[in-house]
């Protein structure tokens, strides 16, 4: 009663009305998605459903507060929702829990989405925040878009087709390197680390296909480091069969792969003087210098020496093909907590390093490096969902305009000067793939077995107005366009339609805009109906005029209205964070390696390349200048 009244005084009676008669949809709960709930019963939202797919996990413990060690393995949407039972105690809100992706559209059609009234993002992953914003698009429905990496986070509101959506802003695609950097001339730790693990490691002990390298892949015109690289992959090849056939008590296979790796490949790369006029030459090792000592401590905070680095890479390889030969040598996964994957990879990215007058690093830095770790920061979580929960309140306002005039994008950063701040929104990028089409639902009852693809482009033509037109279903699948009609009399079932797919018409006379149906099938003993929605869809030349008109007036308001909310305006200061900016844009010509070297880039017909997860930022984010969100 007493955070009623609180309630009151600060929101309003008629605020907190309508809060309490909302019903809301939170997605994830793990880091951000525990805090939110609590944040949100607190708030007194009137009924929450929370979905995940997971269940609890030890590593989770130390952030997502509402679970205990008891709860391992069990799932976390229901312990979540038992868990806050506690500051629910006037059951003053309707709790739900479900276990499952929602990205299941068996589990979760739209229509279930349809009865919610905003929808909080507490994800993990790119894909699930892509489609829940797509859900959001369909329905028009606000989203509170949320994540965090370590101390930086982001709060995104997002008012469909009134606010920038999801899609709006080009997400970081996970960062690659040329092949030759890789396997020739490596420059950085990152370089040897890559190597060790997505090369290396997947030669030895990954799935028994050899790589088939081609030339026109490899970034490179010498045709002499071709003939190394070519040459070294098939040795390589050769060296797994020497793995295959080990004997445990006789490691001399082990020194013959170390010898190849460390000394024979690096000497040829030595000798193709073209790779060596403007960097430091590598230096070859040679093993037998060393004094081998297979006791040595794998100590994960010291820097190891060339001697600690070969004797536990002659442990864990030795240890590796056991598993190897042991399991009919089944391909091992590169794990960071299995301790012989990453003492290989530790190991070998440091002799390579070594090698190539590199700077090395601990085994405690590589696990994060190569483990793809950025260690979540439960403070930051915390704020996180604090703003989420906040920023909610915003989608009370009397209007759509009111909602977008009051709510904040709300950054944090590991700038402790600078630790929150906050933008307008904006409008939705007239580019997006997402937003800036229009979209409806195409609802087809009793009938999917009935009407073939005929009825539907009748239906299209009548309602949407195309004159003719080209369909895609779910992400590729090209059904109909005008030179591909063999489908017309093919029942939608048999096309492949089915509940929770997507439709996508494009005019084929380029005059009108494309937009998108979300396909919503239901049976009942009723009629058969194929309802193609009215979406009164835009000439492309009528759109582009009105947008420049609302571009103008956008400009012309944003000069009269400069004030602040009382948020911690920081517009300006808005700090550049730590993007490794060595980005490959397109170089021209053939000088390739040139282009690379002087880092301007590399030729964009580049097609094959080391995908360094590392700095992915796989649900990472970009935004206003360069801030990256995630977790
Ligand atoms: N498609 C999905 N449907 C439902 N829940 C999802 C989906 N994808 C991810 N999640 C959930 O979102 C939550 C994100 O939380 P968080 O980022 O804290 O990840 P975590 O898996 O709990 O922790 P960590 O990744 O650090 O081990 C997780 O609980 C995850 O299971
Ligand atoms: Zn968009």
């Amino acid at each position: 009663m007493a955070r009623d009244s609180h309630l009151k005084k600060v929101l309003g009676v008629e605020k907190l009305g309508k809060i309490k008669k909302s019903k809301v949809l939170l997605v994830g709960s793990g880091g951000i998605g525990c805090e939110l709930l609590k944040n949100l019963i607190l708030t007194n939202y009137g009924e929450i459903h929370i979905v995940d797919l997971d269940t609890i996990d030890l590593s989770n413990l130390n952030r997502q507060f509402l679970f205990r060690q008891k709860d391992i393995k069990k799932s976390k949407s229901s312990t979540a929702i038992k868990a806050v039972e506690f500051f629910n105690n006037d059951k003053n809100t309707i709790l739900k829990s479900y276990h499952g992706s929602i990205m299941d559209t068996i589990m979760f059609p739209l229509e279930w989405f349809d009865q919610f009234d905003i929808i909080f993002n507490a994800l993990d992953n790119l894909e699930a925040r892509n489609y829940v914003n797509k859900i959001a698009l369909f329905l028009k429905r606000p989203l509170m878009e949320s994540g965090t990496t370590g101390f930086k986070g982001q709060v995104q509101p997002i008012f469909p087709y009134k606010s920038e959506c999801f899609d709006c802003i080009a997400k970081e695609t996970p960062k690659t390197f040329p092949v030759c950097t890789i396997r020739s001339t490596p420059s950085k730790p990152i370089h040897s680390i890559t190597w060790a693990k997505n090369f290396l490691f997947l030669q030895l002990f990954g799935e028994d296909v050899k790589e088939d390298l081609n030339p026109n892949d490899l970034d490179t015109d010498d045709k002499q480091e071709i003939d190394a690289l070519l040459r070294e992959n098939n040795e390589l090849w050769e060296l797994k069969a020497l793995i295959k056939e080990s004997k445990q008590d006789n490691i001399d296979y082990i020194y013959k792969i170390i010898n190849k790796i460390f000394n024979v490949d690096i000497q040829r790369l030595l000798s193709i003087d073209s790779l060596w006029t403007i960097r430091t030459k590598p230096k070859p090792l040679d093993y037998e210098n060393y004094k081998i000592d297979l006791n040595v401590q794998d100590d994960d905070q010291k820097l190891w020496n060339v001697e600690e680095n070969l004797s536990i890479l002659i442990k864990s390889i030795k240890s590796l093909s056991k598993r190897y030969v042991l399991n009919n040598f089944e391909a091992i996964p590169f794990d960071k907590d299995d301790k012989d994957t990453l003492n290989f990879v530790v190991a070998s990215s440091n002799l390579r390093s070594f090698i190539f007058n590199i700077p090395t690093k601990t085994k405690f830095d590589i696990k994060q490096i190569a483990g793809n770790i950025i260690p979540a920061v439960a403070t930051t979580n915390a704020i996180i969902a604090g703003f989420s929960c906040l920023q909610s309140l915003n989608c009370f306002e009397n209007s759509l305009q009111s909602s977008f005039d009051k709510s904040r994008l709300i950054f944090t950063s590991q700038y402790f000067d600078k630790f929150v701040s906050s933008s307008a929104l904006v409008s939705g990028n007239k580019n997006c793939k997402e937003c800036s089409i229009k979209r409806g639902i195409l609802k087809i009852k009793n009938g999917l077995d009935t009407f073939i693809l005929q009825d539907l482009i009748d239906k299209i033509r009548e309602v949407l107005k195309y004159e003719e037109v080209s369909l895609i279903l779910g992400k590729n699948k090209l059904i109909y366009d005008f030179d591909f009609d063999d489908n017309l009399s093919v029942r939608l079932v048999d096309i492949g339609f089915k509940n929770g797919e997507v439709l996508s018409i494009n005019d084929e006379d380029d005059e009108k805009e494309s937009c998108e149906l979300y396909i919503e099938v239901t049976s009942d003993n009723g009629d058969k109906v194929l309802e193609v929605p009215s979406l009164d869809i835009p000439d492309k030349e009528k759109k582009e005029v009105e947008e420049e008109e609302e571009q103008e007036e956008e400009e012309a308001e944003a000069e009269i209205d400069k004030g602040d909310d009382g948020f911690i305006v920081d517009d300006d200061g808005i700090v550049i964070l730590d993007i490794d900016d060595d980005s490959e844009e397109a170089a021209t010509g053939n000088n390739k390696r040139r282009a690379e070297d002087e880092n301007i880039g590399e030729t964009p017909q580049k097609k094959k390349k080391f995908n360094d997860s590392i700095v992915s930022d796989q649900s990472g984010e970009e935004h206003n200048e360069n801030i990256v969100v995630i977790d």
